[in-house]
């Protein structure tokens, strides 16, 4: 179980006072996630997720609570954030920023069917949308940079053919970056880590998207291929499910067109939302952090995708 700080009932008793929630009544810490402390929260009000953040600071947490609130607010399904009596979305529970937000019903869907990929990429071109217009800025912090600083420190640990792949596939991650096509992708605020178990689903209905902490300013289709890599493929082998690719990309299309540079832009970026989660899987496997309980995700699931995308070119978007 990831849960950094612990909190119990005795801790918010005075705390919640700030939420026009009522009382706290019962705190049970959640087991899955691997960033932050994640507690599901009962009060006199309802039922809530009480996240501590462990890395994020005051100072980056606005844009992510101020986006989840602005896409709530266009009828997109995302947890809003409850603010405090005085309007803040953020307070601080054991010297760490903390937020309240609210409770998504369902469960994840982790055997998704080509109806589920479809409201997924429906409610994705309806998010991209509606971040139009957010008007705060902040890059995806897991973008080419942070990948350029992360390389150098998992090299050493790599075997030789890894090595070998990891170089020369930020080699060419830094040539698409670079190039042309790339500059003519649309941007905006993305999630940047939708798989399958930051959605939920109620049977085939889809309830939401949430764990909005690794959203940044990126290009569109990043997010579109983090997406396909997770919720298109067959886990074994990393090859990618056609129908359910189609039945994602077609819904997407339909709501918001796709555009030639990002026809062209396809397969590299493919390679790059593979390249982002091999890292970090990566990362946190060599670097892990103090948790109460910790399973680190396997980093080879992403090296495998990454060799697939360059293997065999995946279905167009249109
Ligand atoms: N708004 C929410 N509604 C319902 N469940 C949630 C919500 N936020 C988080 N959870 C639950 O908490 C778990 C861990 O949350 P997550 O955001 O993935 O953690 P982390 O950011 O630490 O990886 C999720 O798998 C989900 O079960
Ligand atoms: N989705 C990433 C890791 C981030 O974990 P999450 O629980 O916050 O989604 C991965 O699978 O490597």
């Amino acid at each position: 179980m990831a849960v950094f700080t612990p909190v119990t009932l005795d801790d918010i008793g005075q705390w919640i006072q700030q939420f026009p929630l009522g009382k706290a009544l019962t705190i049970k810490g959640i087991a899955s996630g691997i960033e932050n402390s994640n507690f599901f929260l009962t009060t006199e009000r309802g039922e809530y997720v009480l996240t501590i953040f462990e890395n994020l600071s005051f100072e980056q947490l606005p844009f992510y609570l101020r986006l989840m609130d602005h896409l709530a607010a266009r009828g997109v399904l995302v947890p809003a954030p409850v603010a405090t009596n005085t309007g803040e979305l953020l307070a601080s529970l054991h010297g760490k920023p903390a937020a309240i937000v609210s409770k998504l019903e369902g469960r994840s869907q982790m055997d998704p069917q080509p109806v589920h990929c479809a409201a997924v990429g429906a409610m994705l071109a309806r998010m991209h949308l509606a971040g139009q217009d957010y008007p705060l800025q902040q890059p995806n912090l897991r973008g080419l940079a942070w990948w350029n600083e992360t390389t150098p420190q998992v090299l050493p640990y790599l075997s030789d053919e890894s090595a070998h792949l990891l170089r020369a596939e930020m080699h060419f991650q830094q040539a698409f970056a670079g190039c042309e096509t790339y500059r003519q992708l649309q941007q905006g605020p993305v999630h940047a880590d939708l798989f399958r178990n930051n959605v939920m689903f109620d049977g085939e209905r889809l309830t939401g998207f949430f764990d909005f902490y690794f959203a940044g300013c990126d290009t569109w289709l990043f997010d579109v291929a983090v997406t396909v890599n997770d919720w298109c493929i067959n886990l074994d082998t990393g090859v990618l499910d056609t129908p359910r690719v189609r039945a994602m990309l077609d819904a997407y299309h339909a709501v918001r067109p796709f555009t030639a540079a990002e026809q062209e832009a396809w397969q590299p970026m493919l390679r790059a939302a593979a390249l982002r989660f091999w890292l970090s899987r990566l990362y946190d496997f060599y670097q892990p952090r103090e948790a109460e309980m910790l399973t680190p995700h396997d980093p080879t699931h992403f090296e495998r995708i990454l060799r697939e995308r360059i293997a065999t070119p995946a279905p167009g978007l249109y």
